[in-house]
């Protein structure tokens, strides 16, 4: 697997966007992830506050890519962490291959976020004091694998991603884009069924966040992962086939871009 030759997956080319409707919507029969009447309210006063989320449907099919837009304070990063069990919603379920998230106690919920959920975050998520390949392998070890058998496994992304020869290197001696890319490899090393990206190129220039972007998107199609994106640049989310913007925590619209 390589990775970094072809400059856009033809899979992934933002030009090529126009149709539009919904094929993919929240009824889709074959989601794998599903959030319906979604509502979010944070903190003691949950009365008062307006909710974060006001009731949200959503259904990812598997091995889709999906770009969630809208303004600050929308509540991009609320779907983002209700969808991936790491917040609870306040009313509403999220269901991943048919389970109810909410029915999982902490443990098993944490569980299956290591061994169905990747994530990469917009930056500084890797462990600083780890070189690069131990980073990677990382989630591996969290899920029992042996550290010499997940430092295998790790290496084997260290090539597509375009790091060959960085695997010692700890975090403070990347790039922003080469630790984006260690994080896109930690992110899927586990074969996750979802990737949940937030802002994953926020901290870098624009070629470098295409760069990311393709590598990302390539990544995710090639393992059959979906992938959800929060982003405010319309460039990154060309690089996804689905576009859901979201306004006062609610679906402003949803449309398949091509
Ligand atoms: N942990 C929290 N405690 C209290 N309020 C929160 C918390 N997280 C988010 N909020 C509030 O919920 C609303 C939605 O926030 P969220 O971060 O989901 O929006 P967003 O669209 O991702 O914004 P941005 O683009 O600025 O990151 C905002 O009003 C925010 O202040």
């Amino acid at each position: 697997m390589n990775l970094t030759t072809s400059p856009r997956a033809e899979t992934h080319h933002p030009e090529s966007r126009k149709s539009t409707g919904s094929p993919e919507s929240s009824e889709s029969p074959e989601a794998a992830l599903v959030g319906r009447a979604l509502v979010k309210t944070y903190g003691p006063t949950r009365d008062e506050a307006p909710p974060a989320l006001a009731g949200v449907d959503l259904a990812i099919a598997p091995g889709s890519s999906v770009a969630v837009m809208g303004p600050s304070g929308s509540g991009k990063t609320t779907l983002l962490h209700l969808l991936a069990g790491v917040v609870t919603p306040t009313s509403g379920t999220v269901s991943w291959r048919g389970q109810d998230l909410a029915r999982l106690g902490d443990a098993a919920r944490s569980r299956l976020r290591r061994s169905d959920f990747g994530f990469v975050f917009q930056s500084g998520q890797l462990l600083p004091e780890l070189p690069a390949i131990e980073n990677v392998a990382l989630p591996l070890m969290l899920a029992g694998t042996p550290r010499r058998q997940a430092e295998v496994r790790a290496r084997d992304w260290f090539a597509p991603l375009g790091l060959q020869g960085l695997e010692r290197r700890r975090p403070g001696e990347l790039s922003g884009g080469q630790a984006q890319r260690v994080a896109i490899a930690r992110a899927l090393v586990g074969s996750p069924g979802v990737v949940f990206a937030d802002e994953p190129t926020g901290a870098l220039d624009q070629t470098t966040g295409q760069e990311v972007m393709h590598l990302l998107t390539t990544a995710c199609a090639a393992q059959g992962a979906a992938l959800v994106v929060v982003t405010h640049d319309p460039d990154v989310a060309g690089w996804c086939r689905r576009v859901v913007r979201l306004r006062d925590g609610r679906v402003e619209s949803d449309e398949v871009t091509r």
